[in-house]
């Protein structure tokens, strides 16, 4: 019998057989799609597990800069991976309508509900999805609506204020700066969504252990995210699915049960027929949140905009909006303290304005939206933190439309996953001159048409809030936060590392960077009016 005999020949040669399979299996890696005509390390190009590994070891960003500078504009980071530093790629790959999708890197990141992914506006990877979600919550993020965000922001800064002055001002112990300002972001992104704070600053605590548990999960796709399909032994195995099905397993992320909460506290108001927009014209004079919007979203768009949607949407709020803005918050200051003569040019501008009476408040020091955007060298040198430090840490990925595209100039088949990285792009020589390793804010300073010029071709090639029809949709809100946190500490605060020695120590999780250490003095200015 036939079988008989493959049998016989597998049981004695199994060895030579299972060796014979993967060399067949590493090889076809190898040769796929005739990617191996692009560069990069031997390894990556056999498995992902390379890129398992590297992201893994914390530091991707740092492989990426340093492959790119040995090999060139496109470096194979895995068998079917591309990453691509000329920022002629940023236009196809990320332009309007070019057809490209997110990559399962993302989809590693949808929580479970009920046994299924429930994909959210961050990471869903169907394209008409997307379209029409974004649609319906879009104008809640426009630059208008940022005015009716600024009360939320300045009550949850006042106390912020209030809080470093009890906790940390002429106090022995050293203030973990990073940490507090997670706290902030938190609380500040909770205020805007719910007009309700998760109570981090007050209490000073990482409240129902969010921080620590987003740390956990971030530490988890950033690798997992690489070889998505482990994702299916782990996080979302069968048995997983099974029991979060039958509901004898709930893992809901505790800034879900917040938003569930608050959905269940606004809903029997709508039923009342209480109007979904508070305006300030409304009984309760209230500013509307972001909750209120996306409820509005719900009763224009019912067909498409569920309940489900509009947790997902308020819950994402949290996911994508704190640790983002602290990190960015934290590098601002982190430069800033690194970079005497910049901190001293910038407090030289915060004290000319207060001097001149260009500000409104002078008991709290709190900085408006509009105050802040009078300030030039504010602006360069948030801009020069952003692009030193974005807070994306890995290219941001998608796949190619099927039959291919040009990319840069290079035929790329359909099925190949491209990305660029911020990290990479924002240390483009010929864009940002030949010190990009310098944290130099001047070099967003317009004099002459040439300046102006190149500061456009500079910011054309900015990618720490994403691009194209992906681009973050919080931006503008991130932007309020940190234009006014930055010059309104400055004005009541003198600050300092910690120890002499003191160093913020950039800590890879997901893609973000961290700052584990980043113990800081506060010491109260001697005057705040002028
Ligand atoms: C400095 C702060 C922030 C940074 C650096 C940042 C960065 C990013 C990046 C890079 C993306 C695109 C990811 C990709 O293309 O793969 C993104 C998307 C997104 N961000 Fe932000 N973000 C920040 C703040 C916020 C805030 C405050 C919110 C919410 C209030 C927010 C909500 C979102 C959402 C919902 C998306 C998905 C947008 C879509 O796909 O349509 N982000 N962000």
């Amino acid at each position: 019998m036939i079988t008989d005999q493959i049998v016989q020949v597998v049981s004695q040669h199994w060895l030579a057989i299972g060796a014979a399979v993967v060399l067949a299996w590493l090889l076809r890696n190898r040769y796929h799609n005739g990617l191996n005509k692009y560069p990069g390390p031997f390894l990556a190009s056999l498995t992902d597990w390379w890129r398992f590994f590297d992201v893994y070891g914390r530091r991707p960003e740092r492989s990426h800069i340093a492959l790119h500078k040995k090999y060139g504009p496109v470096v194979r980071l895995g068998p079917n991976t591309l990453s691509f530093s000329d920022p002629e790629a940023l236009k196809t790959i990320y332009g309007l309508n070019k057809g490209f999708i997110k990559s399962d890197f993302y989809v590693v990141q949808q929580s479970v509900v009920k046994g299924r992914s429930l994909p959210s506006l961050f990471s869903t990877t169907d394209n008409d999805f997307h379209m029409q979600f974004r649609r319906c919550v879009n104008s809640a993020f426009a630059m208008s609506a940022l005015v009716q965000y600024e009360p939320f922001v300045d009550n949850t800064t006042k106390l912020f204020l209030k809080q470093t002055e009890r906790l940390y001002i002429d106090q022995p112990n050293p203030c973990d700066f990073t940490r507090w300002l997670q706290f902030y972001a938190f609380d500040v992104i909770g205020e805007i969504t719910y007009s309700k704070r998760h109570g981090f600053i007050e209490k000073n605590e990482d409240v129902d252990g969010i921080v620590a548990y987003l740390t956990k999960l971030f530490l988890y796709v950033a690798p997992i995210g690489q070889i998505p399909i482990l994702d299916r032994l782990f996080l979302k195995n069968p048995i997983y699915l099974k029991l979060s099905e039958w509901g004898l397993l709930d893992a809901t992320f505790p800034v879900a049960k917040f938003a569930r909460a608050r959905m269940a506290e606004r809903l029997p108001e709508l039923e009342k027929g209480s109007p979904v927009l508070p305006t300030s014209a409304s009984p309760t004079g209230k500013s509307p949140d972001l909750l209120s919007k996306f409820l509005a979203a719900r009763e224009a768009r019912p067909d498409f905009m569920t309940d489900t949607l509009v947790q997902t949407m308020a819950v994402s709020m949290a996911f994508a909006g704190s640790e983002t803005t602290a990190i960015s918050l934290s590098s601002v200051f982190y430069f800033l303290l690194r970079n005497p003569a910049a901190l001293a040019r910038l407090r030289a501008e915060i004290d000319d304005a207060a001097r001149q009476g260009r500000f409104s408040d002078y008991e709290t020091g709190l900085v408006t939206w509009h105050e802040s955007q009078t300030l030039p060298y504010l602006d360069m040198c948030i801009k020069e933190a952003f692009r030193l430090h974005p807070a994306p840490g890995l290219p941001l990925e998608r796949i190619v439309p099927k039959g291919g595209l040009e990319i840069a100039g290079k035929r790329i088949p359909g099925g190949t996953i491209v990305g660029c990285s911020a990290w990479v792009l924002h240390r483009d020589e010929k864009i940002f001159g030949e010190d990009v390793d310098a944290f130099r804010p001047e070099r967003w300073e317009v004099r002459s048409e040439e300046d102006e010029a190149r500061v456009k071709t500079m910011n054309g090639t900015m990618l720490h809030f994403g691009m194209g029809s992906r681009t973050c949709i919080g931006k503008n809100i991130s932007l309020l936060e940190i234009y006014k946190l930055v010059p309104t500490m400055l004005r009541r605060f003198e600050v300092s590392f910690f120890f002499s020695f003191s160093f913020f120590f950039f800590f890879f999780f997901f893609f973000f960077f961290f700052s584990l250490l980043s113990l800081l003095s506060w010491r109260r200015r001697r005057r705040i009016i002028y």
